[in-house]
């Protein structure tokens, strides 16, 4: 191949996948960028005073971000997975990337959060770091494994209060927030009387569940079957209710007053923005990049997952209320087209400005109002992020 030619400028990418990014008008480029661009940590709120002890730990120097609140750049090479304030849950890997598409969310006290596509959780972490004492957060996900691990990253960095977990397809999940139960005091009294309440998780639940998913040697879950909750914290809402009023399913009317506040759509894309998800394909071997990104991209499966998601996360919103849409795809099919679509498909939904997103180093999209950021531009991973919010009927 012609472009393989040149190995200074050509990035070590196998034919097929420069073919793909040729049809899709990107930039074979970004992916040379990897070497220079930094890795990003956020710091747990309430650890700033361990800054200089976290630098002596990694050996170097964290540089605050002026752009994005509570996050650091550090040099590519250096690795923080082995350092001790990650092990005690002090600092997040996280990109700034994903740390912009959960500020565009404009997350204020007391909302009520829904995380479509959940797994493995950074920016549920960062939610319910937003969200401190208040509100809730509902994450879902259609892989058990990946959700078990947001489950562990709750506990590991203490967060689960707020928080509940569904293992669902999102383009049919239903449950709305139990704004009713998630204060302190509504929860702790009558939880005596009625034996067929919601009580206190406790850890011996997942291993009943491991049990029952092995059993059914599932991975991912259907359209078809019901929500599983696989977690949830003691002020998350869920506590102090029945089954029947978890579950209960409202009309689009009455979720126009009771549906979420905010929503994040993160879509399952070919996560071809991730250069260093990409990068990882080396060692994985490419076949499995044919297999995940370019059978993907060319089926229409997955551009009507996207707008499936999409639709049904704002289905779920309160009128007022806001969603944000993200991939780590590049590509206009899986960004903007599935944007102009939803668009055409619902009225009550209006493309709205990221206001944060004028400090940004990031670029707009070909829509007006959605975001790019991507490895040469903002010196992250690659993010389409665009907003929405509900009208009233
Ligand atoms: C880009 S990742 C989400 C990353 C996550 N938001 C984070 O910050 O860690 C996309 C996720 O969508 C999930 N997914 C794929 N199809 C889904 C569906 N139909 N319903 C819910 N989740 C789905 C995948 O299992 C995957 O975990």
């Amino acid at each position: 191949m012609e472009e393989l030619e040149d190995a200074a400028k050509a990035p070590p990418l196998p034919d097929a996948f420069l073919r793909f990014l040729e049809a899709n008008g990107l930039d074979p480029s970004i992916y040379t960028a990897i070497d220079s661009t930094p890795r990003y940590i956020r710091l747990k709120p309430g650890f700033e005073a361990c800054l200089e002890g976290i630098e002596a730990e990694v050996n170097c120097k964290l540089e605050k971000l002026e752009w994005l609140s509570g996050f650091y750049s550090l040099p590519p090479h250096i690795q923080i997975a082995r350092s001790r304030a990650y092990r005690e849950g002090k600092i997040y890997g996280i990109d700034a990337a994903s740390g912009a598409a959960v500020m565009a969310l404009d997350i204020s006290p007391g909302d009520h959060v829904l995380d479509l596509c959940a797994a493995p959780g950074a920016k549920l972490c960062m939610m319910l770091d937003l969200l401190g004492d208040s509100g809730s957060v509902t994450g879902v996900d259609v892989a058990r494994h990946r959700l078990a691990a947001c489950r562990t990253m709750l506990q590991k960095y203490m967060l689960g209060d707020r928080c509940r977990l569904f293992v669902a397809d999102g383009t049919a999940f239903s449950v709305v927030p139990s704004r009713f139960c998630s204060d302190r005091e509504s929860c702790e009294s009558g939880l005596e009387e009625r034996g067929d309440l919601f009580k206190e998780w406790t850890s011996r639940r997942p291993w009943k569940e491991r049990k029952r998913a092995n059993k059914s040697g599932t991975v991912l879950v259907s359209r078809f079957q019901p929500p599983e909750l696989i977690y949830y914290g003691q002020y998350s809402g869920v506590v102090g209710i029945t089954k029947g009023e978890l579950y209960k399913t409202l009309s689009d009317s009455e979720i126009a007053n009771h549906g979420y506040d905010k929503v994040l759509v993160d879509a399952e894309c070919t996560h071809d923005g991730s250069v260093k998800h990409i990068q990882k394909f080396e060692h994985w071997g490419w076949r499995t990049l044919q297999h995940r990104v370019l059978d993907a991209e060319r089926t229409d499966d997955l551009h009507t997952l996207q707008l499936n998601l999409l639709s049904n996360g704002f289905r779920l919103l309160k009128v007022g209320g806001s969603l944000i849409y993200s991939t780590c795809s590049l590509t206009v099919a899986q960004n903007e087209d599935v944007v102009e679509q939803f668009l055409k498909e619902n009225r009550t939904a209006e493309l709205t400005e990221i206001d944060a997103a004028r400090n940004w180093p990031c670029k707009g999209g070909r829509m007006p109002k959605t975001w790019r950021f991507d490895p040469s531009t903002s010196q992250t991973s690659g993010l389409f992020i665009a907003k929405f919010t509900k009208l009233g009927i």
